[in-house]
């Protein structure tokens, strides 16, 4: 497959119609019919446990998304990407976060090169430096230990540290605080160089291209700053650089010692596992960071070994399939119930919707079916008081994960199981809803009276037979959000061979820069451009402001 289109295929077709009869069944009947359900659609892998049986699929289902699979070469494009192969097909690179997180003593080739001895020879780098950063043995330009480390960059040089350094709070060194910066609206930046001393900052600029124009004015911005308390000698005990820019990276003025590279095969929102995860380092310690690989290398073999019945994130992968393109749910709702994974949503909003936001596929063709759905959510239990009133009853159907560990860091008593209690609870009542017979039963027996009833019915009557997945894991540790982090991009990677998208780049954002440019020029200076009257008019508004 995969060379024509995907839509007219026969397995396509048939899950069409399968879906037309799913479109009557009612989850509450296939537990209620089937005892064995549980058992059958729940599995563990790398620490995790998966529980996909509040979605409308049988036994049925999932065999017609197999034959997808196969119909896609799923397992075949799966194995190229982990062999090093150019799957990147529009940039012409190989896809290898997974080499990142693999063992010392493990080959992977690009180009007939073996890259695990460099990946590892960075690691090194990272390690010895975290310790110097730790001991003290790294000091600030008047020899203080660093206190303070500000990260510098945007979308994948952002959201992967960030959402680790949040995840992994229970971890973190202590004496140390990680702050990051990533808007280019200059009271981000202004709000952290507020609070931190020059003294005893270490700012790590973090981008792949280092050419990002947010981080790139951050960067310049941090630098003027630092340059108003130490000398431009002082810059190199207080600016260091992830990139794989070598040159852009000396340009700026950080000594070539001070440089942690990577590689054009790592993906911006693939690359946490590489470099870019150094916040994470300085935060958590490198044995915590070592285990986060780890977690995430024992989902890869998983991944790349388990049958497809079996496999964790071909299932999730293919539950999402069945939602979207046959029972048409546009949005998924990422629910963790752990405070700590309150910057996990957005750090899948960057996974999934820039690898698989597109509209045409591999072979420059449309596609004629939907890719991916939106992605959004928020910590429970704070979304039931905010948004979980749509779940439950608004016009769209749209499916969540919920996510949860099940104990916690802390010794509070009863927090944590009041926690599980919703995070259960809310699976339940999306999936159970309540009929008009129970609603009407309760109001009578609160004495309500007939003519009231009439209007109220209808009002507290949840519908239900809305899908979730709930994920669990013992407790939220290095090596369990590793394999979570990675079940999800492996998810992505599913998804985005289905709907034969090139899941590893990403031109949807270059147009926005280009014209952000240009308009830029045009508030700093009396040109004027050609627009649209709406974007004259709000350029002009914007100028006039200024004045
Ligand atoms: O690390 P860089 O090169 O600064 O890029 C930052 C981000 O910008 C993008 O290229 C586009 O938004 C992302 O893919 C990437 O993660």
């Amino acid at each position: 497959m995969n060379s024509t289109n995907l839509a007219n295929a026969a397995v396509f077709q048939k899950l069409a119609s399968h879906s037309k009869e799913a479109g009557k069944w009612s989850l509450k009947d296939l537990f209620q019919n089937d005892p064995g359900r549980f058992p059958a659609m729940t599995l563990t892998a790398g620490g995790l446990f998966l529980d996909f049986s509040k979605n409308l699929i049988t036994q049925e289902t999932l065999a017609l998304l197999f034959e997808l699979c196969r119909e896609c070469r799923l397992e075949e494009i799966r194995d190229d990407m982990f062999r090093g192969d150019k799957i990147n097909t529009t940039e012409h690179r190989a896809v290898l976060h997974t080499a990142l997180r693999a063992p010392r003593y493990e080959k992977v080739l690009v180009d007939g090169k073996n890259v695990i001895p460099e990946i590892h020879a960075v690691l090194d780098k990272m390690h010895r430096f975290s310790e110097k950063v730790h001991s003290g043995e790294w000091k600030g330009y008047t020899g203080k230990p660093i206190t303070d480390i500000v990260n510098i960059g945007i979308g994948g040089s952002d959201l992967g540290p960030r959402m680790v350094c949040q995840a992994l709070r229970a971890f973190h060194v202590k004496d140390i605080r990680v702050h990051f910066v990533a808007n280019v609206d200059g009271h981000d930046l202004d709000a952290v160089l507020k609070n931190v001393a020059p003294e005893t900052t270490l700012f790590i600029v973090a981008s792949k291209t280092f050419t990002t124009l947010e981080t790139m004015l951050n960067a310049h911005s941090a630098r003027s700053w630092f340059l108003n308390y130490g000398t431009v000698r002082d810059l190199q005990k207080h600016f260091i650089a992830i990139s794989t820019n070598t040159e852009a990276v000396e340009k700026f003025g950080i000594h070539p010692d001070n440089l942690f590279p990577f590689w054009d095969w790592v993906g911006g929102r693939y690359s946490v596992w590489s470099a870019i995860g150094l916040p994470v380092v300085l935060a958590v310690g490198f044995n915590h960071f070592t285990e986060f690989l780890a977690g995430a290398h024992a989902m890869d073999v998983h991944f790349r070994n388990a049958p497809l019945a079996s496999n964790m994130p071909v299932l999730l992968g293919l539950v999402g399939i069945w939602n979207r393109n046959f029972l048409g749910y546009s949005s998924v709702s990422i629910a963790p119930y752990l405070q700590d994974l309150v910057s996990f949503p957005n750090y899948l909003q960057q996974l999934e919707m820039e690898s698989n936001g597109k509209q045409v596929q591999k072979n420059g063709r449309h596609v004629e079916y939907n890719s991916c759905p939106v992605i959004w959510g928020n910590v429970g239990t704070n979304g039931q008081h905010a948004y979980f009133q749509l779940l439950h009853q608004g016009t769209e159907i749209i499916p969540a994960d919920f996510i949860t560990a099940l104990s916690p860091h802390h010794t509070l008593p009863k927090h944590h199981s009041a926690l599980l209690a919703n995070c259960f609870a809310q699976s339940e009542a999306l999936m159970l809803g309540k009929t008009a017979d129970q609603v009407r039963a309760d109001l009578e027996a609160a004495g309500m009276s007939a003519e009231e009833m009439k209007i109220q019915i209808a009002q507290r009557t949840f519908p239900g037979n809305r899908p979730s997945n709930t994920i669990l894991m013992n407790v939220l540790r290095p090596e369990t959000l590793g394999a979570l982090t990675a079940l999800y991009e492996h998810k992505t990677f599913v998804q985005g061979v289905i709907w034969n998208v090139n899941s590893f780049d990403q031109w949807g954002v270059e147009l926005g820069k280009i014209l952000a440019k240009s308009i830029q020029n045009e508030l700093e200076s009396s040109e004027q451009g050609s627009h649209d009257s709406s974007t004259s008019g709000l350029i002009a508004l914007a100028k006039a402001a200024r004045k």
